[in-house]
């Protein structure tokens, strides 16, 4: 037994994987061995969805068949719907909102109770919830707009759905194709935090749910998912103020403890792959749109980050920098940029559960014990 102490678990192997394949200093990312670049621009979130649950692409048919399977799971009943009412009406964040439904979600699945052992009823909790995801999202952010929620449409694909669900309108072929990359982009990488706590609850074959619902807890911090919405914020703020972005970041970076949002990360050394393409589609998307360009709000900083070396440090935009941009020119509310991420990686939560729960070890770690140990115990009245 090693005595070493790795604080935050910081380049420690706990497991094996074929999912996702991160160099992070050549700033490289594939799923199941394609390139991050192939799947955003070639392949729609279901087929990833099917490649990070199978292992391969799928065929034309074996697409088809699995898209309808999806598809077909969108519904939720009354009393979930009415839980997102209650939630709205109670003014829930949509993090913690998403937390509880999806938590509330096995109440109506009738293979809830079936061991995590059998990893075909594991796989199907997994597709069945990542299929409501959206649509208890999109519920809960219409209630709280005093709205009806829009019935999922079976004819329209994932991102097109939750897009519709959404607004109550058909996306154009532009924002299905950017959300649909979006989500392509935030469907797995490697074992990130929000990752590794569903592994963790897996590893005591506790259900899919749990996995999950542990999963979205994770990912809400600002240090991990929450970022995207703070990047936001921040470039909000900016033009509210009327500020200069350079000066805007330097001034806060005055306060102990404040990080740009959106840069840094544990494991890339340089920019983060998934940030350059969804700069790309932000620089497109703000090029055509009126009013303040948030592109080039953010890409001032990333360059103000590059003439101070810190990019080459590593302090560079990471998925979540441009994000947040694209979002809010797709009219997204800014606090469900971090649910939509938890949309998109309820695939690789379920796929790194399922993954690990195939050949499962519990995972337990220890702590060096710094207290002390022979303290004499004194009784309450005594103290
Ligand atoms: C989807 C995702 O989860 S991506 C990450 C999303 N989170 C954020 O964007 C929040 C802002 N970023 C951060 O807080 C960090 O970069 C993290 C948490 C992502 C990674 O942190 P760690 O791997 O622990 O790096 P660590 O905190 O050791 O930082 C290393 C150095 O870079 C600096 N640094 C890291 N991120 C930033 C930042 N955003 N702004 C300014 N400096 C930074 C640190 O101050 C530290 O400098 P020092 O060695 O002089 O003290
Ligand atoms: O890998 C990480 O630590 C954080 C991250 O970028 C992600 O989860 O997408």
């Amino acid at each position: 037994m090693s005595d070493e102490l790795r604080k935050g678990l910081e380049g420690v192997l706990v497991a094996e994987s074929e999912l996702s394949f991160i160099d992070g200093d050549a700033g490289k990312l594939v799923y199941c061995g394609y390139a991050i670049e192939d799947l955003a621009t070639e392949a729609s979130f279901e087929e990833v969805l099917y490649l990070l649950w199978n292992g391969e692409l799928p065929t034309e048919s074996e697409l088809a068949a699995f898209a309808d399977s999806i598809a077909e799971e969108r519904g939720v009943e009354d009393a979930v719907l009415e839980t997102a009412e209650a939630l709205a009406a109670a003014d829930e964040e949509p993090m913690a909102a998403l937390r509880t439904l999806v938590s509330y979600l096995s109440a109506e699945d009738d293979e809830a109770d079936v061991p995590a052992a059998d990893q075909a009823a594991s796989r199907r909790k997994g597709r069945r919830l990542t299929a409501k995801i959206p649509t208890v999202l999109a519920a809960f952010d219409r209630y709280r707009r005093g709205e009806e929620p829009v019935d999922p449409d079976p004819e329209l694909g994932y991102a097109a759905n939750f897009l519709y669900m959404l607004t109550g309108e058909e996306p154009d072929e532009v924002a299905e194709e950017t959300f649909d990359q979006a989500l392509t982009l935030h469907a797995d990488h490697g074992l990130n935090a929000s990752t590794f706590t569903s592994m963790v609850i897996g590893s005591t074959m506790a259900d899919m749910y749990s996995a999950v619902t542990g999963g979205i807890g994770a990912l809400s911090g600002p240090l991990h998912g929450g970022a995207n919405q703070d990047v936001m914020e921040m470039l909000l703020d900016i033009d509210e103020q009327g500020a200069d972005p350079v000066e805007y970041v330097e001034k806060k970076g005055e306060q102990e403890d404040w990080r740009v949002p959106g840069m840094g990360h544990r494991v890339y050394g340089v920019k983060d792959p998934r940030a350059v393409i969804l700069e790309k589609k932000s620089e497109e998307l703000n090029a055509t749109a009126e009013g303040t360009n948030w592109y080039e709000l953010a890409d001032a900083i990333e360059q103000h980050f590059e003439e101070q070396g810190l990019v080459s440090k590593g302090i560079a935009p990471n998925v979540d920098f441009y994000s947040g941009t694209v979002y809010y020119q797709l009219g997204i509310p800014v606090d469900m940029f971090t649910p939509i991420f938890a949309m998109a990686r309820a695939g690789g939560w379920v796929g790194h559960t399922l993954e690990y729960q195939a050949e499962n070890r519990l995972i337990r770690p220890r702590a060096r014990y710094t207290g002390e140990k022979d303290r004499e115990f004194v009784p309450l009245e005594e103290r």
